[in-house]
């Protein structure tokens, strides 16, 4: 996929499975929201192919369309409407939506039903989007970003309604998020955008054993220095600590590597992390992903 001349997506391998929870993580600029909005059939792509319920997205009809739901980034202008009637509103497009006051319980703003949505927080306004989001009962949900500005609760509220989404309705989500620990909570399966490129892709438990971030440990020598070390295989080393000092290693600390320290290795280490789109050369594969 390229931006008059200048390609920023070159070799998107990616399927997201029926039912499943997929987030798509990377740094600013990677091509999420690009690949996101190719997949919604607001981006046309200029190469590859994509499907996405059965169906090209630069070909999808309305009753296509009616069986997403998106949470973009940007927010819609909707700032006059007030909640209650917004979701009325909105709710009329489908066949078979949730009902607005179901929905409003759901996304905890009863109590705001009556309030013009240019004025609700910006932790409301993003409730909104996703009452907006499932109100038409979607089979595949794009929530890009969408806990930016969630307060813990409200995040945690969001975290257990899109799990519920997944798991009783069968819905297919694929989130873009910077935030790692939702990724993990939320997740059945990450894929790392790099540079316009899916450097690894696969369960929490599965990236984190390839990219293999390293144990950091800590201790305090005899000569009273402090000393840090950063090893693949943290009991070897204690152990060779211990022999060589003889004797118990005063404030021994093992840090076992966090996902920031997996996601940051992936990042920036070299391709024995990447996934199903190793080995291609630059430039010379279109792109191809497919959801549900
Ligand atoms: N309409 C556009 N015209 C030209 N370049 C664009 C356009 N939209 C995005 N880009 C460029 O494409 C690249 C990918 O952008 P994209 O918004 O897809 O990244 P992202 O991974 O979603 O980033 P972020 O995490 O910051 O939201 C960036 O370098 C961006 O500057």
């Amino acid at each position: 996929m390229a931006y008059g001349g200048r390609e920023v997506l070159r070799g998107v391998d990616l399927e997201v499975r029926r039912g499943e929870i997929l987030a798509l993580l990377g740094p600013n600029g990677a091509g999420k929201t690009t690949t996101v909005e190719i997949l919604e059939g607001f981006r046309r792509r200029s190469a590859g192919e994509v499907e996405v319920l059965g169906a090209d997205p630069a070909h999808g009809d309305e009753a296509w369309r009616a069986r997403l739901g998106l949470v973009l980034q940007t927010w819609r202008d909707h700032g006059r409407w007030r909640v209650g009637e917004l979701l009325a509103h909105f709710a009329r497009y489908y066949r078979d939506p949730r009902d607005p006051d179901a929905l409003l319980r759901l996304v905890g703003l009863t109590d705001h039903a009556g309030q013009q949505a240019a004025r609700l927080s910006g932790g409301q306004r993003r409730r909104l989007d996703v009452a907006l989001g499932i109100i038409g009962r979607p089979e595949l949900l794009f929530l890009d970003e969408p806990t930016t500005g969630f307060d813990p609760e409200a995040r945690r509220d969001f975290h257990d309604l899109v799990e519920r989404l997944a798991r009783d309705e069968g819905v297919t989500v694929l989130l873009t998020t910077h935030d790692l620990v939702e990724a993990e909570r939320l997740a059945d399966r990450m894929a790392m955008l790099v540079n316009g490129r899916i450097r690894a892709c696969g369960t929490p438990r599965e990236l984190a054993r390839r990219a293999a971030a390293q144990a950091e440990v800590r201790w305090t020598a005899p000569d009273g220095t402090p000393r840090r070390e950063r090893t693949a295989d943290p009991s070897q080393l204690v152990w060779e600590l211990h022999r060589s000092t003889g004797g118990p290693l005063p404030d021994l600390e093992v840090r076992r590597p966090t996902l920031e320290d997996t996601y940051l290795h992936m990042l920036h280490g070299k391709d024995d992390a990447a996934g199903p789109a190793e080995g291609r050369a630059p430039g010379t594969a279109g792109d191809a992903a497919r959801a549900a």
